[in-house]
């Protein structure tokens, strides 16, 4: 398997002549080692701590006690106490300098040993046996039965030592080796250790063990006198018993993982709990949430102090963030070019194949004769200075005046806030007075007021905001009354004041209506619920004669007869209309790479210096991504909703008039953000529903022109927001949300993740089907990724592979190795690396199991059984604060390696040219012959 990096954005760009001033630093192109280095220890300690450099940018460092300084004087050598002990004598001992292995030479020739870079405690203090010296320097030697000094000697000076871990690089012929057997035969050494220390060190045993075995098996083949076969197999024999200590300590510790009190990830164990909430790592944090104790740990780097302290500052983090450590560090081969690809076909195409032809606008000669069409069409024009209506606006709102309860579903950008506000200016309608409006956001309701009192509205708010209740009040209970009032949900929940008015202008008929905007937040079906909108529910029983409007771009028919309920809407005159937003290109893009290269590349290829919003799933996250985003020079700031209101709004401004280009936003910033102008939307992380998706890429292209909306999706992200469902919110168990709520949580982030693993259907038909829409594939105008590939779509089936793949894990799992996917990968597809020789791994029964798979139908076929539970993978973290991801049996893994599932998968064979040049795309045909429609 090649690890050599798959994108070719270079050529992309270049192909398409683009004038982008790419950050000549980003390499995708560059055939690059995969992410080799990551995982290497570094032997400049302080390359990353001392300068506070991003971690990710540094190598890892690995805390080595002792190592580097002058050796102390070598001790006496040990004689062994035990009868037990073998003793080889060896002629002439020689000094050792190495600590560690470097190189292992063995009799069959050179075979070159490298450590393995991917361990968490796979450094230098954890596995150096070396000479006499070795009791008390850095750390305690694991294999601490196995004593070397130098005065021992060998029958065979000319054997070198072939053990990695014991004897590696080291010429035994001039050692004196002495193993004895442990005085005591217990490991109480080991339960001290974590869990994931356990893991590294019984990798590295067995690595030994394996090892140590071929020597003997070599042995028996040669029979040569000069190896010395006794002491080989003494070493077996306890390298046998400390593999067996270990797996049983690590059984112990494993099976307490599920109540921890101490977590080195997120990621690891399958039920945190409150108090594993924010751990960072084993090193770093102890105890429970509320009384988190941060052991010094200099070998965490300044940066990651930083991120430590915000931790430890802020008790109660809203902030996913915890949940997101490094995760845009270890990913690889981008495949950016394949979007770029989609994204410029689809802008190659002319307008008028992706947009409607026509604008619906009501048929005028139905409504003439209606008694509030005039009054209607003459606020249209003189208030909101705008031409026609579109699609069901007109309907809805004669609906309205008429005094009907009014249900109003439309597409994000549709024009739902004209169907209420229109009304409210007008004074013939069957009911009179002061409109409602209750909206969910501060933000939501700044812009529209501000709108509306642009057009000389008389329009009124009153929320946690407002300073001046008395103003409010006086207004309401005087004349004339505002035509608006805006407000909160927990104001009307909260406000005896309030409720106190609305009670004075019920009893005189000055009620107009309410609105309940963005109702979909009072559905607990919704990922927006907002416990204050379940009050609303009282309104039909206090103010029975009062109209109600409900209006939202978010509901699918379980949410709308949900609504309907709690609202108590009665005779209610429903508009619906299709949820599709023909000028959005949906884009899907695996967040395997550097993710914030990607993202860079992308604006400044497709969307340089225009407008657009990156959603990020935590508010530490968006700070940095905007951070990252200003150093490579673009105009970004981060929103989220524990700013303050002033900056908020300031960044709201600044984004509003162009000065800034970018906005980094938690969800926060989402319903009721009306830029015309956004063309592009990109979700950095997976997205927790596809309501939540559909609502944010809503924002995108509301001046009807085209925009891309570009997701980067995990399957790490997707376990991430499952052990967020699962953990109560700032580790209070009381904040934890009731089992259905979770449930229900969880099988809305999964479909998200179908629908990100699905790359055959067309995204608008997955998207609307859950909005129980039913979408024609052929409407999409390929105008997505998966309609945009031009090649066929082929079915396979994969059981027989992926049950073999399971096999491999759960032989790597047994035999206590730690192996990442990519390993796995490789292994299956039968790459012929030296990593793989070395571990002996293309001796086992699977390895290339996978060769007759195209490289990505492999990945795809990975991830599948990820998703399915088949694979999981759990974090690690280095002592450098990196995380390592190793691959284990999932949950489901002995239901499927039994063929418990049929495994299929969609495969697009790979095209031979990504990139269809502008001369010959089948869009810039389309436009060349005028009219033509583009062919699907
Ligand atoms: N009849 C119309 N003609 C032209 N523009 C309109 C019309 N109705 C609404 N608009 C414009 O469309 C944009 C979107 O309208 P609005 O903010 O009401 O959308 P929305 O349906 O509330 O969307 P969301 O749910 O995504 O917030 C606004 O800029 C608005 O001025």
């Amino acid at each position: 398997m090649s690890f050599e990096l798959k994108n070719n954005l270079s050529d992309v760009l270049k192909k398409r002549g683009s004038n982008s001033a790419l950050d000549t630093s980003f390499s995708i192109s560059a055939p690059a080692p995969k992410t080799k280095s990551k995982f290497k220890p570094s032997t400049n300690a302080s390359a990353s701590s001392s300068k506070g450099t991003p971690r990710h940018n540094a190598l890892p460092t690995f805390r080595t006690p002792g190592f580097g300084k002058p050796k102390t004087r070598k001790p006496e050598p040990e004689t062994p106490t035990s009868n037990d002990a073998i003793d080889l004598s060896l002629p002439s001992p020689s000094p050792r300098s190495k600590r560690h292995l470097e190189t292992l030479s063995t009799n069959d020739g050179a075979v070159p040993y490298k450590r393995r870079r991917s361990g968490p405690l796979d450094d230098k203090e954890n596995f150096s046996v070396t000479s006499g010296n070795l009791k008390g320097k850095g750390k305690a030697p694991e294999i601490d039965d196995v004593e070397i000094t130098d005065d021992v000697h060998h029958k065979a000076p000319s054997t070198k030592a072939n053990i990695p871990g014991l004897l590696a690089g080291q010429d035994v012929g001039s050692s004196h080796l002495t193993v004895s057997r442990p005085a005591s035969q217990g490991h109480e050494d080991l339960t001290k250790k974590s869990a994931a220390e356990l893991r590294g060190l019984l990798e590295f045993v067995l690595s030994a063990q394996h090892d140590n075995n071929r020597l003997i098996e070599q042995y028996r083949k040669s029979q040569d006198p000069k190896v010395d076969i006794v002491t080989l197999e003494g070493i077996g024999l306890l390298l046998t018993a400390r593999i067996k200590a270990m797996r049983q300590t690590l059984e112990i510790k494993e099976s307490e993982y599920h109540n921890p009190s101490l977590v080195t990830s997120p990621y690891f164990s399958d039920n945190l709990n409150s108090s594993s909430i924010s751990t960072y790592s084993s090193e770093t944090f102890i105890g429970s949430s509320s009384d988190r104790t941060r052991i010094a740990s200099d070998s965490i780097s300044d940066s990651f102090d930083d991120d430590i302290e915000e931790l430890i500052d802020d008790p109660a983090p809203n902030s996913d963030d915890c949940y997101w450590a490094n995760d845009d560090m270890d990913y690889e081969a981008p495949e950016l070019s394949k979007v770029l690809d989609a994204s410029f076909s689809a802008a190659d195409k002319p307008l008028d194949e992706v947009l409607p032809s026509t604008e619906e606008t009501p048929d005028h000669t139905l409504f003439a004769n209606n008694p509030y069409y005039n009054e209607i069409m003459q606020k249209l024009k003189s208030v909101f200075r705008l031409k026609d209506f579109r699609q069901n606006q007109l309907e809805a709102m004669l609906a309205a005046l008429a005094g009907r309860d009014v249900f109003v579903l439309m597409p994000t950008g549709g024009g739902k806030s004209l169907c209420y506000q229109l009304p409210a200016v007008c004074t013939g309608g069957s009911t009179k007075g002061v409109t409602i409006v209750v909206s969910p956001l501060l933000s939501l309701m700044t812009n529209q007021v501000d709108a509306l009192q642009a057009k000389d509205v008389d329009v009124l708010v009153w929320n946690s905001e407002t300073v001046d209740h008395g103003e409010v009040m006086r207004r309401l209970r005087g004349y004339p009354k505002p035509s608006l009032l805006y407000v909160s949900p927990e104001k009307i929940k909260d406000s005896g004041a309030l409720k106190s008015i609305f009670g004075d202008l019920y009893r005189v008929g000055q009620l107009a209506r309410f609105v309940v905007d963005e109702a979909h937040c009072i559905s607990t079906w919704g990922q927006d619920f907002r416990e204050a909108y379940q009050y609303l529910g009282t309104l039909r029983e206090t103010y029975p004669d009062v109209p109600i409007m409900a209006l939202t771009a978010t509901a699918n028919q379980l949410m709308v007869d949900d609504i309907m309920q709690r609202l108590k809407l009665r005779n209610c005159a429903r508009f619906k209309q299709s949820f599709n937003r023909t000028n959005l290109n949906y884009l899907i893009l695996d967040k395997k790479t550097k993710v914030i290269e990607d993202i860079y590349t992308f604006i400044n290829t497709k969307h340089r210096g225009e407008t657009g919003i990156i959603y990020c799933l935590g508010r530490d996250k968006c700070e940095k991504v905007a951070g990252q985003l200003r150093q490579k020079g673009l105009r970004a700031k981060h929103f989220h909703a524990l700013m303050s209101v002033t900056d908020k709004e300031q960044v709201l401004q600044e984004w509003q008039s162009d000065r800034i280009q970018i906005v980094v936003a938690t969800i926060a910033f989402g319903m009721g953000i009306d830029k015309p102008n956004v063309r592009f939307v990109i979700h950095h992380d997976l997205p927790k529903s596809l309501d939540g998706y559909y609502q944010e890429t809503g924002r995108a292209g509301r001046d009807q022109k085209p925009a891309d909306c570009l997701l980067f999706y995990s399957y790490r992200d997707y376990k991430v927001i499952l052990k967020m469902i699962n953990n109560p919110k700032n580790g209070d168990p009381s904040e934890l949300a009731s089992p259905e709520a979770r449930k229900r949580q969880e099988s809305q982030v999964k479909m998200v993740m179908q629908y990100c693993l699905n790359v055959s259907d067309c995204r608008r038909v997955q998207l609307l089907q859950f909005f129980n829409e039913k979408f024609d594939r052929r409407h999409c105008r390929q105008f997505c990724d998966n309609c945009s590939h031009g090649a066929a779509m082929i079915e396979q089936n994969l059981t027989e592979e992926a049950k073999s793949i399971i096999d491999l894990v759960q032989e790597f799992h047994h035999t206590g190795q730690l192996v990442t996917l990519d390993h796995c990968r490789s292994v299956f597809k039968g790459a012929d690396t030296s990593v793989i020789r070395e571990r002996g791994h293309n001796r086992l029964p699977q390895y290339g199991g996978g060769k007759h798979l195209d490289s990505e139908l492999l990945e795809q076929l990975f991830k599948r059984l990820c998703y399915l539970e088949g694979l999981d993978e759990v974090s690690m973290q280095t002592n450098g604060g990196w995380h390592v991801y190793y691959l284990k049996p999932g949950k489901r893994a002995a239901e499927i390696s039994s063929g418990g599932e049929e495994i299929r998968l969609f495969y697009r064979p790979r095209a031979p040219k990504l990139i269809k040049s502008s001369s010959t795309s089948t869009a810039s045909k389309a436009r060349k012959g005028k009219g033509t429609k583009a062919q699907k």
